[in-house]
């Protein structure tokens, strides 16, 4: 597998409140290698969907540097942000920003490739298959308007969106919020065999540490905007 990193270096987000200002990211550092699945844990308000979003390059921060395999992409603009798009994919717990309930699941799951790539109808149709087929989701759902689906479904929906670019990080999140606990197993399996079936490096965005565990093997804790500490996990801890 190619070797590929994400380099964080001194990351700062200040938002402009009606308050006055607010910083909700501190001076962050963080490097992700690829071959590793990370859990970026934390209270609500710590600051971890604003660094999920950055690193995702969806908001700016407002000073420090980023780097993809030591290219600088701080600054990244139009048809180089579309590349780097395909190679690092976010997925939201709230599926309605991203998924068209109107539209059938085949249409909303192949979005990603009619915008980041050339693939024919046919093409598209055929990648879609054979992600759904390894991650054990079942084809005939394909033609569904994604508003009959449950949340969980849904939220599988959003993961094979994001996959079909053949990205190598996810950004997941919150994506098991909410899910009553057979849905939540569900999507945490799909998570994991996509680690495994795809060498996925994944960055998954959470409350619950047990999910954490499952699925990462580094454990990232925030608190104020601050990386205040990390755990790695035992190999044997994890299911991949
Ligand atoms: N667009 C914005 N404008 C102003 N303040 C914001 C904005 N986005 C986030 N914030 C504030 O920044 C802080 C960090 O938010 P963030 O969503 O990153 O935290 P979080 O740890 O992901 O929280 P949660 O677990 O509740 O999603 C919060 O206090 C939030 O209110």
């Amino acid at each position: 597998m190619e070797y590929r990193e994400i380099l964080l270096q001194g990351i700062n987000k200040t938002y402009m409140t009606n308050k006055g200002e607010f910083h909700a990211l501190d001076n962050i550092d963080l490097k992700i290698r690829s071959g590793e699945s990370i859990s970026i844990l934390g209270e609500s308000g710590s600051g971890k969907s604003t660094l999920a979003k950055i690193i995702s390059k969806i908001e700016n921060p407002t000073s420090g540097k980023m780097f993809f395999d030591k290219e600088n992409i701080t600054n990244l603009k139009g048809k180089k942000l579309l590349n780097f798009r395909k190679d690092i994919q976010i997925v939201f717990q709230d599926t309605s920003g991203t998924l068209n309930p109107k539209l059938s699941v085949l249409r909303n799951m192949e979005e990603g490739l009619v915008n980041l790539t050339n693939y024919n109808k046919n093409e598209r149709k055929e990648i879609i298959l054979e992600l759904m087929k390894k991650l054990n989701m079942k084809e005939e759902i394909l033609n569904t308007p994604v508003r009959k689906l449950s949340g969980g479904e849904a939220r599988r929906v959003s993961l094979i969106r994001a996959l079909g670019t053949n990205p190598s990080f996810l950004v997941l999140d919150e994506i098991t919020s909410g899910l009553d606990l057979i849905s939540e197993d569900m999507v945490l399996d799909m998570i994991s065999d996509s680690i495994r079936a795809f060498n996925m490096t994944v960055i998954f965005v959470t409350h619950d540490e047990e999910s954490a565990k499952r699925i990462s093997n580094r454990l990232l804790y925030m608190d104020k905007g601050k990386i205040m500490y990390e755990k790695a996990i035992k190999a044997e801890r994890m299911i991949i």
